[in-house]
């Protein structure tokens, strides 16, 4: 797992955000893994900002989207089809058809789920994906003790996931307990995994992801297995990592070697 501690926020999105601007520079049509969550948010920022000033497109880009809540329509403004179209693809100049989303009102959402898997495989599998963590380790909506080989599926939300985006819904708005995500495995699938975290609250979440065992009660920790997982962390998140200064002294090391080698 590469380790990057930044600053703040603002440099982890901007990190965070040239690492898409890069791959969409290499290869225009590439499938994007894409994430929810407030802490995307100004990586998203970015990536409209770089279209906009033309340094990419996303004309044949392919997205999907790791998770919905089951039981929200695509046009409902807690669904996670209505935030992606708010905060991202309604600025650029993708082909909607060619985003998706796990369907979150789908009659049949067992079947639902072998649909989306057998999408991503019909795309050639995702180049990037984005992640966020949630503060109990989880990624996507795969909760502790989610198999860690899991594939798309429905999967039942914990209090703690509940409670920390409750804040979406209002008072009385219903609010789902129930979601579709992609499985750990078909997270791991992806040629590249990119996790964002910042935050004291996520501290917790990325020392037991990084350094803790490789554990279904931290689904993030699959990520040890990853051939090419980045996790772009403020110093904030970092904080109860046993030693900050040697991750450091590693990523330096990393770039010296890149700018070497002409990267
Ligand atoms: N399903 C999403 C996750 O994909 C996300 O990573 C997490 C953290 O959200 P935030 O970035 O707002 O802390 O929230 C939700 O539960």
């Amino acid at each position: 797992m590469q380790i990057v501690i930044l600053k703040n926020s603002a440099e982890v999105a901007e990190y965070g955000a040239n690492i898409f601007i890069k791959q969409l520079q290499n290869r225009a049509d590439s499938v994007l893994g894409l994430a929810t969550g407030s802490t995307p948010l100004a990586l998203y920022q970015g990536l409209i900002e770089a279209s906009k000033a033309n340094k990419i497109s996303f004309k044949d880009v392919t997205t999907f989207n790791l998770d919905e809540y089951l039981g929200l329509e695509g046009t409902h403004p807690q669904s996670y089809r209505y935030f992606m179209n708010e905060q991202l693809f309604d600025h650029i100049d993708i082909d909607k058809a060619n985003t998706f989303v796990p369907p979150g009102d789908a009659e049949n959402p067992i079947q639902a789920c072998d649909g989306y898997e057998a999408k991503i495989e019909a795309a050639g599998g995702i180049d990037i994906q984005l992640l966020g963590i949630g503060r109990n380790g989880h990624i996507g909506f795969n909760e502790p003790s989610s198999g860690l080989m899991s594939r798309t599926r429905v999967k039942t939300l914990t209090k703690a996931t509940i409670e920390d985006n409750a804040r979406f819904f209002g008072t009385d708005e219903y609010q789902p307990h129930l979601s579709i995500t992609m499985g750990i495995g078909t997270i791991l699938d992806a040629r590249k995994v990119v996790l964002l975290a910042t935050g004291e609250n996520k501290a917790d979440a990325i020392l037991a992801t990084v350094e803790g065992a490789l554990t279904a009660s931290c689904p993030a920790s699959a990520l040890q297995l990853h051939k090419n997982a980045v996790l772009v962390i403020d110093e904030a998140a970092a904080s109860k990592l046993s030693d900050c200064e040697f991750y450091k002294h590693i990523e330096s090391e990393n770039q010296k070697l890149m700018a070497r080698l002409g990267f």
